[in-house]
This record gives structure tokens, sequence and C-alpha cells, in this order.
């Protein structure tokens, strides 16, 4: 088959990207002190009619734009409704009602009534290519989803052909999008030119130098206090736990390695967990965040390797890695693959990454260049084994961190595909590690389809439980004060580095744009910024520069930056997993942290019972009226609010008193999509 993905570089002109930062310079002067959203949203939408100007003279099509009625009245979740009015106010044609149109969508009217949102736009029916890319590779690009994508076209528009994403609508956010799609479905051959363009994007290449790589993470003052955590292993014929890293007799490179990145003694769920990856067991894993699960499958994956004589890497057309890593998000795999390139250090061994909004012809020549341990979020992983470049039949290791968030997605049948397609080993003859701070009941009957009958359960503390370090507030914060309330908490914190997680794109964009206004550095993070910016807004948030990062659910897990002192819930989630795992990004390695979420008794009156159970298993003050409100929450209980049933344990147990684990595999299907899942797959 002929590959198209070599023909890449160089071939599609770079898009003329209004980066967050050019935008924010672009709305200056700001006047000083605004807190008014008139002032800050009349700037931006000047800019978007400006930006607008930009799009329509690429592509004529500027007229495709006018005519959105009149937004419904509604709630704006924290944004108050005289910014939108200012953006109908623009002058400029066409485009001061774009402005509107994404206003509207930012808070939740957009859903309930103005006749824009999901539905067919501009005659592209729901299922069109673009569609299909995004969902088959899931790395598809911003486009897809600005453009075509059903989730946010513009419906009222049948045929007006103006190839316009939504963020050019919203003042210039995020990515061109837009630009790079125009709606004409053929060119002049007849290629379907709806197809997703091709992502050009080469990230930079990770550091050379031994410091960077083993730049060590400072442990906390709490860090000895994991050694009282209840820890919990179930299943048969359980390996003896490790006491220190000596005893788990790893070879000697990788006890370099692990001094070298400043580990002293193992955590809980390395003490643990790392022998029963030695003795060849499956291995199910719940531990709290931040307490070193990534070190726990791969140091004895690694050392395994080691003793196995894993073949040096070399280049191939086909390379067939011995192992396999799968997590939900770019930023996380990228991060595990940095974690498994330190340890490795000094190796034959060779990990590799691939994710979306990435071009994946580089990421094959990466991966062309030897590979045994290769990193992947699903999409593009199942993208590159399609292309033929990847062999399956030499995987030793399937490991899936995060796997609840996997599985709960509704993509449980591209895990599948993963797991038993190809030339994927069956169970029986691989070893399958799962690990995550939460694994709620359903997913764990569901997981075990993946793994061998006697795989093994550790909970290290109680399983979908907060991390005690970090101290939890709750404030009852109306969605018309969120705002105010944000700006009084950053300021008290000062340069503090904080993560502020909302429930949407357009408002992490947006609230972003709104704390540069305060003057509060401020970068932002989700599934619509070109993979370049999310980059660049991580790296920005890493190094100081922006001690703000405004976040929806795509940087909920797993992410491991260091000074993360604050999490604000601007929005609280609609699951309890995903508040702990926000939660998480604070009070990591035994630091502590502080986490303040806002509590709107309109909208999150579903999670005040098990926020209550969270607060109280971690010892925090629960507030009288969240008591209260979870008091008289009739018909939520200490479940899920979607329904499912929160673990404690391993699910096994609960089967009658059976003890006998190993004749049991339930297989429950389970998909849901909340609103906090609206980054979903990567
Ligand atoms: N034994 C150890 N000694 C010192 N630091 C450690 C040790 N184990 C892990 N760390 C560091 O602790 C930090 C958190 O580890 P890691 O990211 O693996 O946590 P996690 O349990 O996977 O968290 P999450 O649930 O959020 O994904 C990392 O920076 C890691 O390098």
């Amino acid at each position: 088959m002929a590959e198209d993905w070599d023909a890449e570089f160089g071939t599609e002109p770079t898009a003329v990207i209004p980066s967050f930062f050019d935008m924010a310079g672009l709305r200056s002067p700001v006047k000083e002190g605004a807190i008014n959203g008139n002032q800050i949203f009349e700037s931006k939408g000047s800019e978007a009619a400006n930006f607008g100007k930009r799009c329509s003279n690429t592509f004529g099509n500027s007229t495709g734009f006018g005519g959105f009625g009149k937004q419904g009245s509604g709630d704006g979740n924290g944004f108050d409704t005289n910014s939108s009015y200012i953006f109908e106010k623009q002058p400029v044609a066409g485009f001061a009602e774009t402005t509107t149109v994404n206003e509207s969508e930012f808070g939740s009217r957009v859903v309930r009534g103005c006749g824009f949102g999901r539905g067919n736009r501009g005659g592209f029916p729901r299922s069109t290519p673009q569609n299909a890319i995004e969902k088959a590779s899931g790395d598809g690009p911003p486009v897809g989803r600005g453009s075509f994508s059903a989730r946010r076209g513009f419906a009222n528009h049948p045929g007006d052909g103006s190839g316009f994403s939504s963020s050019c609508g919203r003042g210039g956010f995020s990515s061109t999008s837009g630009i790079r799609a125009p709606w004409n479905s053929t060119d002049s051959e007849g290629n379907n030119k709806n197809q997703a363009p091709k992502v050009t994007y080469v990230p930079p290449p990770p550091p050379e130098e031994e410091s960077a790589i083993f730049a060590p993470y400072q442990t906390g003052i709490n860090f000895d206090k994991y050694d009282e955590i209840l820890v919990d292993v179930s299943g048969f014929n359980v390996p003896s736990a490790i006491l220190t890293f000596a005893e788990a007799h790893l070879c000697e490179t990788l006890n370099k390695n692990i001094s070298k990145a400043g580990y002293l003694k193992p955590t809980p769920v390395q003490k643990h967990g790392v022998p029963i990856v030695l003795a060849g067991r499956d291995l199910m894993a719940c531990a709290q965040t931040g307490s070193g699960k990534t070190a726990a499958f791969l140091l004895p994956i690694l050392e395994m390797l080691m003793r196995g004589d894993v073949a040096a890497s070399q280049f191939k057309e086909l390379q067939e890695p011995e192992v396999v890593i799968v997590a939900p998000t770019r930023e996380l795999i990228n991060q595990i693959y940095l974690e498994a390139r330190k340890f490795s250090f000094g190796t034959i061994i060779r990990p590799v990454v691939v994710y979306g909004g990435t071009s994946t012809g580089h990421q094959i020549r990466q991966v062309l260049q030897g590979c045994n341990v290769l990193c992947g979020t699903p999409g593009r992983l199942l993208d590159i084994i399609s292309k033929g470049k990847v062999g399956l039949s030499k995987v030793q290791f399937l490991v899936l961190d995060e796997a609840d968030r996997m599985l709960d997605m509704g993509f449980e049948p591209d895990m599948r595909k993963l797991v038993t397609a190809f030339d994927m080993p069956s169970k029986q003859n691989r070893q399958t590690l799962m690990f995550s701070a939460t694994f709620p009941e359903e997913i764990q009957r569901m997981a075990a389809d993946f793994m061998k009958t006697d795989y093994l359960f550790l909970a290290v503390g109680q399983v979908g439980g907060a991390c005690g370090d970090v101290h939890q507030t709750i404030l009852q914060v109306d969605q018309y004060s969120k705002r105010n309330k944000l700006i009084e908490i950053l300021t008290n914190i000062g340069i503090e580095r904080t993560m502020v997680f909302v429930d949407t794109k357009r408002k992490a964009d947006f609230l972003a744009a709104f704390l540069c206004q305060e003057n509060f550095p401020t970068t932002s993070i989700h599934g619509d910024r070109e993979q370049r910016e999310r980059e660049q807004a991580l790296g920005d948030f890493r190094s100081g520069k922006c001690p703000v990062l405004v976040a929806t659910a795509v940087a909920a897990r797993g992410l491991d930056i260091e000074h993360v002192q604050h999490v604000i819930n601007f929005d609280l989630p609609s699951t309890i997993d995903e508040y702990v795992h926000r939660i998480g990004r604070t009070g990591r390695c035994g630091n502590v942290g502080k986490a303040i979420s806002f509590f709107d008794s309109n909208t999150d009156l579903r999670i005040a019972r098990t926020l209550v159970k969270v607060l109280s298993d971690a010892q925090q003050e629960v507030p009288t009226w969240l008591e209260e409100f979870a008091f008289a929450a009739y018909g939520t209980s200490y479940h899920n609010p979607l329904g499912k049933v929160f673990a404690s344990v391993d699910s096994r147990k609960g089967l009658g008193g059976n003890k006998d684990f190993s004749s049991y595999e339930a297989n429950l299907p389970v998909t849901y999509a909340g609103k906090d899942h609206e980054d979903a797959w990567e």
C-alpha cells in the first residue's frame, strides 16, 4: 500500500496560527484593572473581527457568518452576559455574530436553543470522513472539531460554504483550523478535501543531557508517611513486597538510574508492584495520585527485558516491540515515555512515543529506528500498527495506564481492537498491567477480560480515595460569582503555580484570556488547541513563565508537574474520580498541596454525596452546607453520579465471599461521556 506520510514534510504551508499569546498581545492595550467582561471581550471581539477578515480574505467566504439567532437566556457558567452583548455590537460584517456564537457556546446556552451547536453544518452529515478519521486515528487535529465535527459546528448554515471553525469565532484563540479546511469537498483533481489535513508538527526532541533526563522531583515532607498507608493485595500466591530497591535485585544500570533519579526508597505501590511484575503476574494496581505508579511498572518491565536478553533495537521496516504502553492523553504518554527513557538510560532498550497531533511520518521514522518500548495514545497507536510498521507478536508486556479512563469513555471497542486484533499475543501469553488511582467496579470487571484470571489486585490506601497530602476546600460559589472569587484567590496565591479546571474547552480559552487581562500570566490546555500550543502551554507552566494553567479534563490525569501548589476547580467535574485525579495534580510525591473547588448548587448537586465521602475519608473538613446538600441529594448515593459503583476493594471480593477469583470473568459494557470527558480520546 502506498504510504503518504513520507510526503508530509515541507508540503503543507504553515497556517497562520494566532497563538494564545499573540492574541493576548493583540488585544492590548488592556484597560488596567478591568474585571468587567465588556472591556475584555470588546477588544477580543474586535480582534476576532480582524482575524475573521484575514480568514475571509483567504477564502472569500465572509458571508457565511451572518444570521445567527439570538441566544437563549440562561446560565453563562460564571461569565456574565454582558460580554456576549458586546460581541453582538461589533460592527464588522459577519464576524461580530461569530464571536457572539462562541460566547454563547461558552455557556450552556448554546445547547439549549440558539440554533447552533450540534447538527449538520453546511450540509455535512455527522459521519463525515473527518469524523471517521478523528475516531479512527484518534489524532484528528482541531480542524475537524472546529470545521466539521458534530460537536460544535454552525448548525444554522446549510450549504453556506463558510468553512470557518469555531476557533475563528472564538476570537482567534486556539487553532486556525478553519483556514486549513475549506468546505469545498473536492479539489480540482476530484480528491476529497474533507480529509483531515496532515499534521506536520514535530515535537522538539527530548533532552540529551543527563542532568535534564534525571532532573529529580523533590520529594516532600510527607514522603515517609506513605509507609503508613494500608496496602491490600488480593489474589493467590502474592509475592512478598520489597522494602528497598536493592531487594528487587535489579541490574546495575537500572539501580544506577534509580539513584540518579533521586529515588532513595520505593513507595508502597513500588514495594508491592515491582515484585508482582517481576514474578510474571498480571496486575491491576490502584494507588493514590502522585505516589509513583509509573516507576512501579517501568522498573520491573525494564528489568525483565534486561534479564531476557532483549535484542538491541535497530533500524527495521517492521518493528516488534516487547512492551506496549497505552495512556489516554498525549501529554501523559509523553511523560511516561520520558520516564522510560530515564530508567532505560545506558541500556540497549529503546523507548519510542507516538501520539496524536504530531506528524505521523516523523513518528513512524522514530519507530523504525528501533523500538523496544512503544508508548502511545490509543488512536495513534492503532494508526501506526495499521500501517504495518509495528508488529505485536513479540509483545511481552501490555500496560494500560489510567486504565479506567481509557475504558470508561465509550472507546472500549478501540481498546479491544488493540488487545485482541492484529498479532497481539493472547492474555495468557503476555503480561497485562493496569494502573490508576481510581478503579470503579464495572471497569474492574471489564478489565478482567484483558487479564489472566489469576491477576493480582493491589490497592494502596482506599481505592478511588483522594491523596491525603492535598488540603481540600469546598466553597459555595454560584456561577456568576466564580470569576471574582477566582481573582480573589489568585491574588492571594501570588505566583505559586496553580491549575484551574473548567468544564469546556471554550471556557478554558475565555477564562485564560480573562486572567491574562487581569494581569495573571496564564496559559491554557485543552483538546482544541494544536499540539504545539499544548506543549508550549505545558512548558510555560512548568517553567513558571505562566504560573496559571487553565485546563479541561485533558490535564486531569497523570500529569506530573513539579511545584504545583494549588488546584482550583472553577467547575466541579461530573464524576468523583475526575475530582480525585484533578486535585492529584498537587500534593505529589510527599509534597503538600491545596485544592479549592467552587460548588454551585445549581449544577453540582449530583456530586455532593460522593464529595462528602471523599472529603471525610481523607480527613478533610466537610462544610455543613455541603452535608445538607448531600443529604438532600435524593436519588444519588455513594456511587459515581453516572451510575458506576465505587470500588473500595478488588471487585472479585464482592462475589458472595467466593474466594475463587479465577472463576470470575464478568463483562459489563460501560459507556458514558460526562461533560468532563469532552476532551476524550486522543
Ligand atoms: N521512590 C520514589 N522516590 C522519589 N520520587 C519518586 C519515587 N517514585 C516516584 N517518584 C516521583 O514522584 C512523582 C510522581 O510519580 P508518578 O507520576 O509515577 O505518580 P502516579 O502515581 O503515576 O500519579 P498519577 O496518579 O497522578 O498518575 C514523579 O515525579 C516521580 O519521579
